[in-house]
């Protein structure tokens, strides 16, 4: 289980969280819906250890720890892949990195290409491919990093529809497959109600949890035409509407 514990986090002209307190369980799949601005970003970078936090304490699996440095891999928005690098050097950066085996690595990258619909591409530069390509690749990458838990910062958001769908749902079986502990910004409602296990809605500066919803007994894949869900994206943008006053 991942426990932050009052953490805060303050800039010197701003208090982005002052006791920010949640838990995600091992394997489980967690969702951030909040307003513009109001920390999201901070908070992984927090726990990824890009930023040290100023107040509080964080647990992963019951050990006292700085951050998920050791256990986490972030994917962002922006795919971050380096143009000078064909698609297959830039998702075999993890095994670089971690200095791993090459030759593995490399099966391992290829097989996780063609898993993603990449196969053929492997010597194709960022630049050649679409955006729904790249960001499959910042995927392939991601995965590689073979670390527990998967931080995702809006991964989705600046994808077409459809290749938003179909990407929403490799993310999930990866998840329940390789039973990684997602937690995923996004500021798509329905999104975060068909893949998450628990919703965090977060309030405007200085972030805090306002609500935590349940969905552990709704069973995967869900449907977006479910009613209950739609019911449930009604409340949440009706809670996330009042947060938006003081933006
Ligand atoms: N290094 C920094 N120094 C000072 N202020 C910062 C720094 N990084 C972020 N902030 C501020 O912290 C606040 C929260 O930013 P953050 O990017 O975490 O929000 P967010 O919820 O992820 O936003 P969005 O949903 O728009 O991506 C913003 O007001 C931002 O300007």
């Amino acid at each position: 289980m991942l426990k932050v514990c009052n953490i805060s986090k303050i800039y010197p002209d701003l208090a982005v969280f002052t006791s920010l307190s949640f838990t995600v369980e091992s394997g489980s799949f967690a969702a951030f819906l909040g307003p513009s601005g109001c920390g999201k970003s901070t908070m992984f970078r927090v726990i990824a250890g890009i930023e040290p936090f100023d107040g509080g304490s964080m647990e992963w699996k019951g050990l006292r720890v700085q951050n998920l440095k050791e256990n986490a891999a972030m994917m962002l928005q922006k795919d971050l892949l380096l143009p000078w690098f064909d698609i297959l050097d830039n998702v075999l950066i993890p095994i670089k990195t971690l200095n791993k085996d090459l030759n593995t690595g490399k099966s391992e990258a290829k097989r996780l290409l063609s898993r993603f619909g990449l196969s053929g591409f492997e010597h194709y530069f960022p630049n050649q491919i679409s955006g729904g390509m790249r960001q499959r690749a910042a995927l392939v990458r991601t995965l590689l990093f073979d670390r527990e838990v998967f931080l995702l910062d809006e991964p989705l958001s600046a994808l077409d529809a459809l290749t938003r769908r179909m990407l929403q749902s490799e993310i999930m079986r990866i998840q329940l497959e390789f039973d990684k502990t997602v937690l995923m910004i996004t500021h798509d409602v329905m999104e975060a109600l068909m893949l998450a296990d628990k919703v965090f809605l977060l309030s405007h500066l200085p972030m805090r949890i306002i609500k935590e919803i349940n969905l552990r007994d709704l069973p995967k894949p869900r449907y977006h035409l479910d009613s209950k869900l739609a019911e449930m994206a009604e409340d949440i943008f009706s809670t996330l509407k009042g947060e938006l006053v003081d933006v």
